[in-house]
């Protein structure tokens, strides 16, 4: 008998299988363009978090983002993967090839398809502000454990977020950060450390201004 499940992911190679079960964070982003904030959070998270590695998966589309300016699949997972090249993380556009457009099925797939990984979902403090508004939210945080990592201009706003209060009793704190993974949710910690003011946005309106830079 075998504990390893085989992965049907396009982009994402098999890792060996550890005996406490892989701990995998899942960072989900439009990339639009990827920058190094990205990868400070990707770093900051393998090590504070203890995961044996991190999936990068590059939406589709955000479906509260405008489009307009989004830049194809292909060539944001290309870029991301150039940004953050390192042995425990695998970059992937996995959704797409599903036709996933929320996080909620991305998570409910991968949390069933492979119940003997521990996941966890990463997001930056950004995204808690906002992430009452997302797709079955309430059933994301019962899915996984989740990790908010620490972004200038959303610090004071995410802990008394709407999601950040209605969830509070199921916060950890930092110094438990380790053991995040292994958690049964809802179960969640809000990470600080090296920051980053680097946005994809600010990127985008100073390339509009100077194309060639
Ligand atoms: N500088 C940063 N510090 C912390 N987290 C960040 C930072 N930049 C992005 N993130 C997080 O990384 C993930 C992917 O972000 P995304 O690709 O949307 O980049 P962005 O810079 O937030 O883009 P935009 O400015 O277009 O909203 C999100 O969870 C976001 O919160
Ligand atoms: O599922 C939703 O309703 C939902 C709403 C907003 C954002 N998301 C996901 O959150 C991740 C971060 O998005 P972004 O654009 O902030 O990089 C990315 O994986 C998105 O698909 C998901």
């Amino acid at each position: 008998m075998t504990n390893r499940t085989p992965l049907r992911l396009p982009g994402i190679t098999e890792l060996p299988p550890s005996g406490r079960g892989m701990r995998i964070g899942l960072f989900g982003g439009s990339f639009n363009p990827v920058h190094e904030g990205h990868l400070l959070v990707a770093e900051q998270t393998l090590l504070k978090l203890e995961l044996d590695a991190l999936w990068v998966l590059v939406t589709p589309g955000n479906p509260l983002k405008d489009r307009t300016e989004l830049a194809p699949l292909e060539e944001r997972v290309r870029a991301t993967r150039a940004m953050m090249d390192h042995p425990r993380i695998k970059v992937t556009g996995f959704e797409a090839a599903h036709g996933f457009t929320y996080s909620w099925q991305t998570v409910r797939f991968l949390t069933q398809s492979l119940p003997g990984r521990k996941f966890v979902w990463i997001m930056g403090a950004d995204n808690l502000v906002a992430f009452d508004r997302w797709e079955r939210w309430r059933d994301i945080a019962a899915m996984l454990p989740m990790a908010i990592y620490v972004r200038p201009g959303s610090n004071r706003r995410a802990p008394t977020s709407l999601a950040a209060t209605a969830l509070a009793r199921y916060r950890i704190d930092e110094s438990d950060a380790g053991r995040l993974a292994s958690l049964k949710p809802p179960a969640w910690v809000y990470l600080h450390g090296l920051t980053s003011a680097l946005s994809s946005s600010a990127i985008r309106a100073r390339r509009r201004r100077e194309p060639l830079v």
